[in-house]
Order: C-alpha cells, then structure tokens, then sequence
C-alpha cells in the first residue's frame, strides 16, 4: 500500500546520502565553481540586458509539472526549461556527462549539482527570453544552494503540484514515452527521493512566502485553472 505525500509539517530533513549520487564523480559543486571566472556576475546571466525573471515548478514525478509547464508557458509567455530534459538531452547527445546522468536517472537520484547547475545556467544564457519557467528543480536543498551561488537569481514563484503516491504511480506507468525511469522500481525510489530531498525545499520556500500549493488531483483543465489566478496578476 502506498502512503500518501507527507503534509509539509512532517517533512523530512535529515539528510538520506544512500538516496544521492553527489560526489560519486568525484566533483564537489563548490569547488567546481569557485573561481572567480564563474562567478554570476561575471558568468554571463547577469549581462543579459535584464536580470531574467524566474519561477520554479515542483512536485513529485509524473504528478503533471511538464503538462502545466507547457499551458503556463503558452498562456503567459514563459520559456519551459525542464531540467530533467536538458539531463536527457546530455545522454541523447552523448557528451562526458551521458553515462553518469543516464545511470542516475535510471536509479531515480538525483544528478550532482555542479552538473545540473551549469546546464541550466547555460540554458538560460543561451535564450533570447528572460521569463522562465525552471520545471523539476531545484530538488535537494544541496541544488538549491549550488543555484543561489551560482546563478543567484531569486524565484518569484514556487510552484508545488501537490497529489497523492497512488495517482503519481499510476500517471507515470500511462505516460508511454518510453523514459527508462517510467517503472514501478523507480518512481518508488523516486517518491523516496522526493520526500526526503525535494520537500525540504518546498519547505523552505513555504516559509519564505514564495510557495503556491496546487491541488494537482483533477483534470488538466482544472488545475491550470488553479493555477491562471498566480500568473494573471
Ligand atoms: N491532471 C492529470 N490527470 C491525469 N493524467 C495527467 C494529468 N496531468 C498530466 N497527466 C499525465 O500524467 C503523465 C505525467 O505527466 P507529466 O509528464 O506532465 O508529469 P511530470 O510531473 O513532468 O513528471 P516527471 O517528474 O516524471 O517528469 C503524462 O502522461 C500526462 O499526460
Ligand atoms: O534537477 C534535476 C532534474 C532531474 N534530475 C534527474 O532526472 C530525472 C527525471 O527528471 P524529471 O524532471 O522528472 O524529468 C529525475 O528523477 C532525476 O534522476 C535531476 O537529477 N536533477
Ligand atoms: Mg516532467
């Protein structure tokens, strides 16, 4: 039987390292960006010609953060980064990080921040846009904090999809995409990750004001109709 998601006053924040995959590579994300040469100043984000607007989207997988993301985006304009797609891109293309992320990936951990941290700030340099939607990060408050170093742009919103384990399963196995973490062994190791490494995150911008709770039980119709009232102001 499955449990349902934790209510954010039984969140866990003892750190879980079985869960992780950081440093397996043998990189340390603040010693990866340590110099100055990397720093966000000097790193390119902040000569684009505005400091870009960023909002993140959250929740645990398959709950419907892609889905909204692209409604979102088509309605008020953003550019949808998933982050989970540049990691899949990384693999597609073959490059020095392919294998690490696809290993990752297929055991439902979460990929080292240096990595991720660095494809999407090279993402957001490369866009012509500057209003964005950051889909499935940060996700560890180790990202969070690799994010704020490096990036440093602060979220105006924080969206949480909130939904129970049962449906989130069940909205994975239809998905059909042929993703190789689409399996019951790994959205379980992904449900696990998520309550242990991505609520603290939520958390924490819960209590910063940031976090927009969205019921994602329903149609997809009616969760972006939740959703409408935070963007059209
Ligand atoms: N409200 C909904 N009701 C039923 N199915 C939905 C709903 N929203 C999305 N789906 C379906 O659930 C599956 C997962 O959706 P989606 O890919 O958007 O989730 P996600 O949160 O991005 O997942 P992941 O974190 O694994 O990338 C898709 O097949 C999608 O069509
Ligand atoms: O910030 C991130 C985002 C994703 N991952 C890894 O990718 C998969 C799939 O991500 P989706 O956002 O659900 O497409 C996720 O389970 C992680 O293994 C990551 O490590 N860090
Ligand atoms: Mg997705």
């Amino acid at each position: 039987m499955l449990r349902r998601v934790s209510p954010l006053s039984k969140l866990i924040s003892a750190a879980k390292p079985s869960l992780l995959n950081q440093g397996a590579y043998g990189l340390n994300f603040l010693e990866a960006f340590s110099t100055d040469a990397l720093k966000p100043a000097e790193a390119g984000i902040m000569s684009k010609a505005r400091t870009p607007t960023i909002n993140f989207v959250l929740g645990g997988p398959g709950v419907g953060k892609g889905t909204q993301c692209t409604r979102i985006a088509e309605t008020f304009g953003f550019t949808h980064l998933s982050v989970g797609d540049l990691l899949r891109k990384e693999i597609s293309s073959n490059t020095e990080y392919g294998a690490m992320i696809l290993e990752t990936i297929t055991k439902g951990k979460i990929v080292a921040s240096e990595v991720t941290v660095k494809l999407l700030k090279t993402a957001i340099e490369s866009s012509e846009t500057d209003r964005f939607l950051i889909d499935g990060f940060p996700r560890s408050e180790e990202n969070r904090v690799a994010y704020e170093q490096i990036i440093g742009i602060e979220p105006e919103v924080v969206l949480f999809f909130d939904c129970n384990e049962e449906e989130m399963l069940k909205r994975v196995l239809h998905r059909n995409q042929g993703r190789v973490d689409d399996n019951v062994d790994t959205t379980m190791q992904r449900l696990k990750v998520f309550e242990a490494y991505t609520l603290p995150v939520i958390r924490y911008y819960s209590q910063k004001g940031k976090l927009h709770k969205i019921n994602a039980i329903g149609t997809e119709d009616e969760i972006f109709e939740r959703v409408r009232p935070i963007f059209a102001k």
